[in-house]
């Protein structure tokens, strides 16, 4: 999948991300209810307590890709570069502590390949070796990554901008409908989303509340 600039910047308007271990009720259906809201990229993230292993998290994440390709939302992996090429994805997203981003982008050819960066020499330092966007965080505290860095805030996403960074990105961590707003007015092309969205009592309503705030 080929995506330039823009359409990158589209697609990452709600970006929810989850696994298995993030999920109140069955994945497939929280992604269907997430999709029915208007999320806009999806990204299988099958990590922390509890999470599938193996050939579970494979099949997990064959079904999950069968209702992102009925929808039309692409499909991102985390970390495991090997089950992205296995399911034929359409992009991965690795951070600082997985393989080398050069490497990765050679495995991948031109699926999209997101970087988690955390300093304006990490956002460079991807850019230069391959990466179409990038993931900033934790903007605000989350419970649902433990080995996070510092909370940020918004600093790094107003720094990348006036830095002259316009690659797209986006904002994590502890994001939810009423700081999505800012997160974006700060420069980020969009939000990124576990808990707002999959412990939501609704939550086709929790994508539709987010939406509204990243478009207004
Ligand atoms: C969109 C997006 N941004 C950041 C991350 C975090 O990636 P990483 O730092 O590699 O941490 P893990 O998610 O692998 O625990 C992300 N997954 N997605
Ligand atoms: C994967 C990740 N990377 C930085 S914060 C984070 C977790 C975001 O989850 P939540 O939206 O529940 O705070
Ligand atoms: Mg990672």
């Amino acid at each position: 999948m080929t995506v330039d600039h823009e359409q990158l910047s589209q697609l990452l308007k709600v970006y929810f991300i989850m696994g298995s271990p993030n999920c109140l009720q069955k994945p497939e259906e929280v992604l269907k209810e997430a999709i029915a809201g208007g999320i806009t990229l999806f990204q299988f993230r099958e990590k922390g307590t509890g999470a599938l292993k193996g050939t579970e998290k494979a099949e997990l994440g064959k079904k999950l890709l069968a209702i992102c390709r009925e929808n039309q939302i692409p499909f991102i992996v985390n970390d495991d570069i090997d089950l992205a090429l296995q399911l034929d994805a359409d992009g991965v997203h690795i951070g600082q502590e997985d393989e080398p981003v050069e490497i990765v982008r050679k495995k991948i050819g031109n699926k999209i390949l997101g970087v988690s960066a955390h300093s304006i020499e990490e956002a460079q330092a991807a850019i230069e070796s391959g990466a179409d966007y990038l993931g900033l965080g934790p903007i605000y505290p989350t419970k649902t990554k433990q080995d996070t860095r510092a909370v940020q805030g918004l600093s790094l996403i107003k720094d990348l901008r006036e830095n002259g960074i316009t690659i797209p990105f986006i904002g994590i961590g502890g994001i939810n409908a009423s700081n999505a707003r800012q997160v974006v007015k700060a420069g980020a092309d969009g939000v990124s989303v576990i808990t707002a969205i999959s412990h939501a009592a609704s939550v086709s309503e929790a994508v539709n509340e987010l939406k509204k705030q990243v478009l207004l």
